[in-house]
């Protein structure tokens, strides 16, 4: 790869005067992104942490920022985001929806920045990248064992409601930006490509990626990854709501999610290391979640008349543990529910989305658990189609029933784990819907109070 348009990773006295340019124009637009992690909080600065100019003259600037906002989180000072920006004297019409605002200060004073994922010509030159290995600037870019990646693929941006962001190539191919740039291996890339060394079809394996060099102090982190796009598939959640505004029963659906939960679950365990989770880890398991509940109630006040009940399921679970109590733990999924389903019109079930509850510490969210966090996800997931009502509770039996005919283990027989696990979920949701979609936030609050009486 050619590094004629690559600047040098560290800021230099440009880039800080670039960061003058972007950092007004930043504090008003980052919070306004879905996946901007310190919403209510007011930012105090900006460090940019590596600038690479994808295309000369700024029209392309790939950058990792560092936004302050005290105190400082468990992974650093600040998060760290990824941004494409593009500049131009003025943005084109059809691009009005991506401008980030008129720059007044700095060496790109008088230009327009906007979010550059939105122009096709720029989603075009990340293709290329991902195209050819090799290194620009701050980037690593590699390519995967298999796959394709074909020229000039038409991109289009996708508009779901997302916590990364995602670029269509030519309904042949996906990009995933990860948005919070944290230090290490993402498991969204890590588990597909394992499984694809285990021969799993249930998942879509990556082509391509790339990823940020590390420092002195820090591992490389994964920025993004290319994967085939699944063509024509419907999303579970969609299905699962249709059905229910239908009246239309998903007992089929939710067996064969079991099933195709259990397939992957199967491999993952042939794949990476497994551990036996005895008294020390079951009680530790209980106490980081009776902390997160605790922590979430401060934040979600609303919640605080449950936390004694539902501290209950944890204390339940630790009991387990010194009674002797063990389970096999290994990688899952981390962040499972219907939406993360997506089903081929051949009917085959796939599954995406790897990367685990964006807002935990990577290394938490690289640890192994036992198969019920990933069960106990998807029992939610019924839940929040259609809440405590007859079709999510048939749904949810023969989502396990599914589960066992593969495994060969019926979640069910562990009712103290898969409640502990249901209610760590639920508690994570609240929160969840809390800083993303308060609307929401009833669903996860009206099971806890369901789990809290359990
Ligand atoms: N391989 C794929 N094929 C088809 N659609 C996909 C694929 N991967 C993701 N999508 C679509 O993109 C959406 C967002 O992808 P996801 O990986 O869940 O991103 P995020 O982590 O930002 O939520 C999914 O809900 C799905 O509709
Ligand atoms: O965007 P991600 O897929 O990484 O996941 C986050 O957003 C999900 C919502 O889009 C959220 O899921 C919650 O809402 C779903 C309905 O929209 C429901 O099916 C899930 O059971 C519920 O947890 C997920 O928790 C969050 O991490």
């Amino acid at each position: 790869m050619s590094e004629a348009a690559a600047r040098p990773a560290a800021p230099t006295a440009g880039e800080s005067g670039l960061l003058m340019s972007l950092d007004p124009l930043l504090r008003e637009w980052l919070p306004r992104q879905r996946w901007f992690a310190g919403k209510g909080r007011p930012i105090t600065g900006f460090t940019l942490d590596a600038v690479t100019e994808l295309l000369p003259d700024a029209a392309l600037l790939h950058l990792l920022v560092r936004a302050h906002q005290p105190p400082a989180d468990e992974e650093g000072p600040g998060d760290r985001y990824q941004l494409l920006i593009g500049t131009a004297e003025a943005a084109a019409p059809h691009l009005a929806p991506a401008v980030i605002g008129h720059i007044t200060h700095g060496p790109l004073a008088g230009r327009t920045a906007y979010e550059a994922l939105q122009d096709p010509r720029h989603s075009a030159v990340l293709l290329e990248r991902l195209r050819i290995p090799g290194a620009l600037g701050a980037l690593r870019f590699h390519r995967g064992p298999h796959g394709e990646v074909p020229r000039d693929l038409a991109p289009r941006p996708l508009t779901a409601e997302q916590s990364n962001s995602s670029v269509v190539y030519g309904d042949t191919l996906i990009a995933k930006l990860f948005r919070r740039v944290v230090p290490g291996l993402n498991p969204d890339l890590e588990l597909p490509l394992a499984l694809a060394r285990e021969g799993c079809d249930r998942v879509p394996e990556p082509v391509a990626w790339f990823e940020t060099a590390g420092t002195h102090h820090t591992e490389p982190a994964t920025l993004g990854l290319l994967q085939p796009f699944l063509r024509d598939a419907a999303d579970g959640w969609d299905l699962a709501l249709k059905h229910v505004t239908n009246q239309q029963d998903f007992t089929a659906q939710a067996r064969d999610l079991g099933r195709a939960t259990a397939e992957v679950h199967t491999a993952l365990a042939r794949a990476l290391p497994t551990v036996t989770y005895t008294r020390a880890r079951i009680e530790q398991l209980a106490e980081s979640m009776t902390r997160r509940l605790e922590t979430t109630a401060q934040q979600v006040p609303p919640l605080l008349p449950y936390v004694d009940g539902l501290r209950s399921a944890f204390e339940a679970l630790a009991r387990l543990g010194a009674e002797g109590r063990t389970w096999q733990a290994q990688r899952v999924h981390g962040d499972l529910h219907l939406g993360q389903f997506l089903r081929e019109p051949s009917g085959t079930w796939k599954l995406i989305d790897f990367e685990g509850e964006p807002s935990r510490p990577l290394a938490e969210r690289r640890l192994p658990h036992p198969v019920h966090r990933d069960i106990a996800g998807m029992l939610r997931s019924f839940d929040y189609a259609s809440p405590q009502s007859d079709w999510s509770l048939s749904c949810r039996a023969a989502y396990c029933s599914g589960y066992a005919e593969v495994s060969g283990t019926d979640p069910r027989t562990a009712p103290v784990l898969l409640r502990a696990y249901e209610t760590d979920k639920a508690v994570y949701e609240s929160l969840y819907e809390a800083r993303h979609r308060p609307d929401w936030l009833q669903v996860p609050l009206t099971a806890l109070k369901r789990l809290a009486t359990h």
